[in-house]
């Protein structure tokens, strides 16, 4: 079998879909993209196809290594990215021919069902009782929220009661009938984190994400140390070579590779064990489509160590198109009292609805986060 064409489509509301053929007819898809970069991710695939056009898509760890390697330069967010959604569909390719799902190609299920937990909350947390309550209704009991607005290197006491007060709220009003994880989405410089961590522990959030910025790691072990709030991070790291730091400094309790932003299902599955082997837990990042969820199921259905998986279903960033859109077996990603079941059809698991991501392709926004500013005029992290 040999690879004949890539073809690369961005969609509403800010992904992108990539399908690579085949000279006997089986099609792969793949969900390459850097949220705000799809232009960028697109042209790093389509860098590659003249490498790929005429390979044989069984071999994906020579593939892997090639477009990994061969490049000399390597890593990073973009061409990670556009390495992950080629390896999702060479191992979508695989599965079909194989008449397997991927999970059944890597030893079979480590499990039976997948926990899954939802957004609150939006860009700024708002409404989040509201909206708990309602998902609670749906059968989820697990969630995340963004844990503060913008925040200063040095913030005011008015700013970290604020951030309390929200989550006090939360328990108020669920007690322990729920839990959350609080995203500091790289919001929080190391100065803050501490006041923020010391003030939240009471609430005992599941976890606090990204509580500094991914190029502040080194500050993991330390905030472990002055909490017991598990520490989780992950989404803005890209290979296996980025993470043994993180991993061998300690520190972290959960880790969040993105099945679409590190190296696809070939290096996560990597990452995962590596975790496995610090005793650190597994909770993939995705708030992107449904073959990026897909990717991440296959992978949490081999990972003893996976514990939580994220899912974009009505988060905030979904405006102009919703998770399950572009998908045909809907019913497969049916979530039931919080939990996901393996997703049992050849390859990864998904049948993509061609002509609706075709049309949709047709005006796909170019998807920007906002750029937020301080009080003082400097740009916030967002
Ligand atoms: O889902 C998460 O944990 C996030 O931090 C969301 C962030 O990754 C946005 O997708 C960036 O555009
Ligand atoms: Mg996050």
């Amino acid at each position: 079998m040999k690879i004949t064409k890539l073809t690369t489509y961005r969609v509403p509301p800010r992904w992108m879909l990539l399908k690579i053929e085949t000279d006997e007819g089986v099609v792969g898809w793949g969900e390459p993209v850097i949220e705000g970069r799809a232009r960028t991710v697109e042209t790093a695939v389509q860098e590659m196809e003249p490498f790929l056009i005429g390979q044989d898509p069984a071999r994906i760890n020579d593939l892997w290594q090639t477009m990994y390697r061969a490049g000399f330069y390597r890593g990073g967010a973009i061409l990670m990215s556009a390495i992950a959604g080629i390896d999702q569909a060479l191992w979508d390719i695989k599965g079909k021919v194989m008449g397997q799902p991927v999970y059944e190609l890597l030893g079979g299920l480590v499990r039976d069902r997948m926990k899954m937990y939802s957004w609150v909350g939006g860009d700024r947390p708002s409404d989040i009782i509201e909206q708990i309550t309602t998902l609670k209704k749906g059968g989820f009991d697990t969630f995340k929220m963004n844990g503060t607005e913008e925040l200063g290197m040095l913030d005011t006491s008015a700013k970290v009661d604020e951030a309390v007060r929200r989550v006090a709220e939360i328990r108020a009003a669920f007690g322990n009938t729920i839990e959350f994880g609080l995203d500091f989405h790289g919001r929080v410089a190391a100065p803050m984190a501490k006041v923020l961590m010391r003030e939240l522990e009471p609430f005992r959030p599941l976890f606090i994400e990204e509580p500094v910025l991914a190029e502040q790691a080194e500050y993991y072990p330390r905030l472990a140390e002055m909490t017991s709030i598990p520490i989780a991070a992950g989404e803005r790291m890209y290979s296996r070579f980025e993470f043994k730091n993180v991993f061998a400094a300690g520190g972290l309790s959960i880790v969040q590779p993105d099945l679409s932003h590190a190296g696809g299902i070939t290096e996560c599955l990597k990452i995962a064990a590596m975790a496995e082997a610090y005793d650190i837990a597994l909770a993939p990042h995705c708030p992107l489509g449904p073959v990026a969820l897909a990717a991440c199921l296959q992978v949490d259905f081999v990972s003893y160590n996976a514990v939580l998986q994220e899912q974009s279903m009505g988060i905030h960033y979904n405006r102009g198109g919703e998770l399950l859109d572009y998908v045909i077996n809907k019913e497969d990603f049916k979530i039931t009292d919080g939990y996901i079941k393996p997703l049992t059809k050849p390859g990864l698991g998904v049948e993509v609805d061609e002509e609706r991501v075709i049309a949709a392709s047709k005006n796909a926004p170019d998807w920007r986060n906002p750029v937020w500013r301080h009080a003082d005029g400097s740009v916030a992290e967002w």
